[in-house]
């Protein structure tokens, strides 16, 4: 078990636990959510901020939005709707991780240049790249035919 008391106040903020009423408390943070509805307002402040910093995601979020709503026009089976949403869902995801990445490495290195750093933001980038990709070609496969059936063609 540890006791704070035996380890270097830097290593003892970022390892310590307390137990409280039963639960684990991390407390190596300058504020921790002390409740559910705290937990969903800090997120729904990552949201907001990804959607207001990031033309990206905002991007992300439109596209998203029309294809899902050409599925409802094209009367897509609920199955199908499902998938357009699990991969715009997957895009936005990793555009907040690729954000989260970005802010955690600028706040590591700052602006200073660290071969480790472009490959942490690289591969961040690639990952959202992968994603949208995949999530196109899966909004073409499920959408073209019903709209050429739509369309006459
Ligand atoms: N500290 C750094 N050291 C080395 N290379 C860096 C560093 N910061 C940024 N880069 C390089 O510059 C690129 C762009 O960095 P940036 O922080 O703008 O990320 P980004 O993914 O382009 O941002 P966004 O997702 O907002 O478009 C990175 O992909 C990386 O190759």
């Amino acid at each position: 078990m540890l006791v704070p008391e035996e380890h270097p106040p830097a290593l003892r903020d970022v390892t310590t636990d307390v137990h409280r009423r039963g639960r684990r408390l991390r407390v190596g943070a300058w504020k921790v959510a002390g409740d559910l509805p705290a937990s969903f307002r800090y997120a729904a402040q990552g949201l907001a901020y990804g959607f207001a910093s990031q033309r990206n995601f905002r991007i992300h979020v439109f596209t998203g939005l029309l294809v899902f709503g050409m599925g409802l026009w094209l009367q897509l089976a609920a199955d199908r709707l499902a998938v357009l949403v699990l991969t715009v869902a997957a895009v936005l995801v990793l555009e907040l991780l690729n954000t989260a990445t970005e802010a955690v490495v600028d706040l590591a290195i700052g602006r200073q240049f660290h071969p480790l750093a472009r490959i942490a933001k690289d591969c961040a980038a690639a990952a959202v790249l992968v994603a949208a990709l995949s999530s196109l070609l899966i909004a073409l496969l499920l959408l073209v035919p019903p709209l050429m059936i739509r369309l006459g063609v």
